[in-house]
């Protein structure tokens, strides 16, 4: 799991490491870094005119952006340097000056773009507030539109650290390297998606505080998967019961089903309705119907917006077994859910279970996640390009991400699905959707392209093939 942390954790830890070693210059390690991946990323293409332009701030994210300047220009390598407010750190831009960086106001900047074969993006770090100014702005926009490649010291400069949120265009990296410890902006979406490749330089500074969130990799999920062995048979490797579809949704129940089955389900109970029940039959021969023993619950996925829904969700959860609440059945939750309970909206639905806008849970995924956790003691997992799983209490997990062409009917189905199947074999329920969030991603990475999700589903049994270590 890689470690997230805040702008301010990060500061405190740098401040700690300072009073212990006072004489390491983290200014000069960052710098090196930085000179080295643009160096890699120029590809020997040193010849042009003003090949490396440095925006530079006025902190010392541009002084990091300075010092960097100098390694290169000391290369041999053509820098122009554009101190984008005026100001610059003092001792930085001695160092640039004197190493036969030139300088150019905005103007030359902007003229000089088409010449360049690289941006450094040294203008605000996590000092910054976010939003960029106008000018820089629009210097953002055309290396964006000459397809400049970017290098972005820290974070790409105007977004918030601390968030995934983008109130404004900015810097569009190639690359960000990044010190001591990776941010919010650098994995959630859309704020990710400005990053490129983040390169994290930890500068040996260590950072004692507890994370804000926990990134999941493929190896984690590989390492927690539950994979049988030779005493398993259908019963303990989860039954699964199946309550989901209607008349106008059927396909709900099957995809569903398919989830769970390529999630290594060892046995499914469909009881949902008729039609959908024709539908399942005739497609998955292995799905038994009608009542019996069950591990866990697969409900509301396709259910459509009824009355019924109420009571249809009680008969289910009046047995305290774990269960996957999805769509139309998280708005009609009983105040109390039965323990080892995951809910799983998306943005659009979580926002109707707080009664508010589904632009606030957008703009701020993670504080409406954990409103919604602590409202239902359950554990929630907020769909979309960021998958979180968030519990009572306040631990936040993030699942491996996933290509967006994800972002079509019957993923959510799909994926529903394949959490019950982990329920069902004794996961709780943050490993369940994390897990699970994670495999149909890592299927998704496999078959790229706007396959439909029952294909996907199809691969993540593959994917999950790959996790046993006997075969
Ligand atoms: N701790 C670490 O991990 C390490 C840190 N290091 C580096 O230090 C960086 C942090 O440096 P930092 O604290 O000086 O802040 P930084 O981002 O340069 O911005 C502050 C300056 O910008 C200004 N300003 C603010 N918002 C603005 C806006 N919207 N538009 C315009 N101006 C704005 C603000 O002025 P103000 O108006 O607030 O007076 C102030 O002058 C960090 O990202 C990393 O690169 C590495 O060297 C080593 C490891
Ligand atoms: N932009 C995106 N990038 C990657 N995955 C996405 C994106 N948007 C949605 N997804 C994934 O696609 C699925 C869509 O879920 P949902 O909207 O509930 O679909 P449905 O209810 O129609 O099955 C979820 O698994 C979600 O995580
Ligand atoms: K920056």
């Amino acid at each position: 799991m890689i470690p997230i942390h805040t702008a301010q954790t990060v500061r405190e830890a740098e401040e700690s490491f300072f009073a212990q070693q006072p004489g390491v210059d983290l200014m000069q390690l960052a710098a090196e870094a930085v000179a080295e991946a643009a160096s890699k990323l120029l590809e020997g293409d040193r010849t042009s005119e003003g090949a490396v332009l440095v925006a530079v701030g006025p902190g010392n994210n541009g002084g990091d952006g300075l010092y960097a300047a100098a390694r290169l220009a000391g290369q041999g390598i053509p820098v122009s340097l554009w101190l984008t407010t005026g100001q610059a750190h003092p001792d930085g831009l001695h160092a640039a000056r004197e190493a036969g960086c030139r300088e150019v106001d905005a103007l030359g900047a902007t003229e000089l773009l088409a010449q360049a074969s690289l941006v450094i993006d040294a203008v605000l770090g996590i000092g910054g507030r976010p939003g960029l100014d106008s000018v820089v702005a629009t210097f953002a926009e055309q290396a964006e539109a000459l397809a400049i490649p970017v290098l972005s010291v820290d974070i790409p400069s105007g977004l918030d650290p601390d968030r995934g949120h983008v109130e404004q265009d900015g810097f569009r990296a190639a690359r960000t390297v990044t010190f001591i410890a990776r941010k919010p902006c650098h994995v959630l979406q859309p704020a990710a998606g400005r990053c490129g490749v983040v390169q994290l330089e930890d500068l040996d500074v260590p950072v004692a505080t507890r994370p804000v969130a926990l990134q999941a990799t493929p190896a984690d999920i590989a390492r927690l998967w539950p994979v049988p062995g030779p005493t398993s048979h259908k019963y303990s490797r989860g039954v699964v019961g199946i309550d989901t579809g209607s008349t106008r949704y059927p396909g709900a129940a099957l995809l569903g089903t398919i989830g769970a089955l390529h999630a290594g389900a060892g046995m499914i109970r469909f009881v949902g309705p008729e039609v959908a029940a024709q539908l399942v039959r005739t497609q998955l021969p292995s799905v038994t119907h009608g009542e019996g023993a069950v591990q866990a619950w697969l409900l509301g996925s396709g259910w459509g917006q009824t009355e019924a829904n109420r009571d249809r969700l009680a008969a289910h959860l009046g047995v305290k077994t774990p269960a996957v609440i999805d769509a139309d059945a998280l708005l009609s939750l009983p105040t109390v859910v039965p323990p080892n309970t995951l809910l799983t909206p998306h943005a659009g639905e979580m926002s109707r279970m707080l009664g508010v806008e589904r632009a606030q849970v957008e703009a701020d995924p993670l504080t409406h996640a954990r409103e919604t956790a602590e409202r239902w003691q359950a554990v929630v997992l907020l769909k979309g390009a960021t998958q979180y799983v968030v519990e009572p209490g306040g631990r936040v997990q993030l699942a491996v991400p996933g290509p967006h062409w994800s972002a079509q009917a019957g993923s959510g189905d799909v994926l529903a699905g394949i959490c019950a199947a982990l329920l069902a074999a004794g996961l709780s329920a943050a490993d369940a959707a994390l897990l699970g969030a994670s495999v149909q991603a890592m299927a998704a990475k496999r078959r790229l392209g706007p396959w439909p999700p029952e294909v996907i589903a199809r691969e993540v049994a593959a994917v999950v093939g790959g996790f046993d270590p006997v075969w």
